[in-house]
């Protein structure tokens, strides 16, 4: 919203339509509701190239040929597992943390490890960069089953980063389809320009501070239910709702309350997110192969729900409405939904970070004060 009153500048609160620096890196262009990676359109990439290839993409600015595909692959699988130390630190937290609040301990604890006595040229920051894409499943998978009594699961070197992370979660790789939904997931949600946490990892890194301070902070602007949080929230909600039937009862209340209903509109696309429709279908595939009825019912819930925020608002599901589902179907636990974005989302956070670095700027802006007038200070009583 912009204001503007004699007395103030415009004021563009929460950056709305702020354009604040350039990025070749990815681009949402509103007039076609697409979103580019490196000029690629994103739903040619996802199910056709890897996760690891498209981190390549985000990190590089080009896909990986076969040898730089193998040499990229043999090193993020020699990075997975954690060292002794951080395993004993990520395990004395307590058990009802949230893995949010665990990962974003994980990556600073990392800094820690690393002094990092290097230069934060590029070559150092996508060094540090893959150590993070390999070494956050291995957090998340063994927080995962730390929530559920059971023993970590180290990493599998012979399988690709989908399969080793399901392996970690579950003791087994999925069939193919499942495996392909996660990866697709992955795809989608890798970046998507000067998002909250990004632009968060922007300014930590714009005052030159080091590659961990800015992953741990963007971490933390993740957690939120307006931004990443979002794809946990969707799943409370639909809890809370019950069944399609009370849809409607339950949006009169939240309209009147004016709650927000998680996982619908956004910043930028404001008549449906790029992303959602390759999500949905990868979604409805892990519906339709479910013989489970609770299945077919949160999948009719999640779409009345969908149809009456169209019919009765015109807003839409952002990404994290499908993504939602599809994990919950995938048989992850509602916390771990969020540290799955992490995972994917650490590419693009990185791949901004670098860039920032390469024609950096302190990121400084202004702001009106409305506070009270100059006044003396009273006398200590
Ligand atoms: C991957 C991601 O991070 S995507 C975002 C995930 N977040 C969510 O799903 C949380 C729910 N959504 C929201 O809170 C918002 O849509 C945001 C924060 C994502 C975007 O917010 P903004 O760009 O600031 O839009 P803003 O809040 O100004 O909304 C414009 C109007 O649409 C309404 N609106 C927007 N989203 C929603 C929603 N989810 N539920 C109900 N109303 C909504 C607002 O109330 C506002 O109405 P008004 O003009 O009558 O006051
Ligand atoms: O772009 C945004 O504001 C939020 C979002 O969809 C993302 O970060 O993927």
């Amino acid at each position: 919203m912009t204001t503007t009153s004699p007395a103030a500048p415009d004021i563009h609160r929460g950056l709305t339509g702020v354009v604040v620096d350039t990025t070749a890196i990815s681009t949402v262009i509103q007039e076609t509701n697409s979103l580019t990676y490196r000029g690629y359109p994103v739903q040619d990439l996802a199910g056709r190239r890897s996760f690891e290839e498209v981190a390549h993409l985000l990190w590089y600015g080009d896909l990986p040929g076969p040898a730089e595909l193998s040499a990229f692959q043999a090193r993020e699988r020699a990075l997975r597992p954690l060292d002794r130390t951080t395993a004993e630190v990520l395990a004395r937290l307590p058990r009802t943390c949230h893995p949010m609040d665990v990962l974003r301990t994980a990556v600073s604890f990392f800094g820690a490890e690393d002094p990092a006595e290097d230069d934060g040229s590029p070559a150092a920051n996508r060094a540090k960069s893959l150590a993070l894409l390999a070494k956050l499943p291995t957090v998340v998978a063994a927080d995962h089953r730390r929530r559920h009594g059971l023993a970590p699961i180290q990493p599998d070197p012979s399988l690709g980063y989908a399969e080793n992370f399901f392996h970690m979660c579950f003791g087994e790789v999925p069939d193919a389809e499942v495996v392909r939904c996660f990866e697709i997931s992955l795809v989608l949600y890798a970046e998507h320009s000067f998002n909250a946490s990004t632009f968060t990892a922007r300014v930590v890194t714009s005052t030159l501070a080091d590659l961990y301070s800015a992953v741990t902070a963007a971490i933390g602007a993740l957690k939120g239910p307006l931004h990443g949080g979002a794809n946990e929230a969707v799943m409370h909600m639909l809890g809370e709702i019950g069944a399609p039937e009370r849809v409607g009862p339950w949006l009169d209340e939240a309209f009147a309350a004016k709650r927000k209903i998680m996982g619908f509109g956004h910043r930028v696309y404001k008549h449906g997110d790029s992303r959602v429709p390759l999500m949905q279908e990868a979604t409805d595939r892990l519906v339709a192969r479910s013989t489970d009825p609770a299945t077919a019912r949160l999948a009719a819930l999640h779409t009345a729900l969908r149809d009456a925020m169209a019919t009765r608002k015109g807003i839409h599901p952002n990404l994290d409405y499908p993504a939602g589902l599809a994990y919950h179907l995938m048989g992850f636990d509602v916390p771990t939904f969020t540290p799955l974005f992490v995972m994917s989302r650490v590419t693009g956070w990185t791949a901004h970070i670098t860039e920032q670095l390469g024609h950096n700027a302190l990121i400084r802006p202004l702001a009106h004060y409305d506070g009270p007038g100059q006044r003396p200070v009273p006398a200590a009583s």
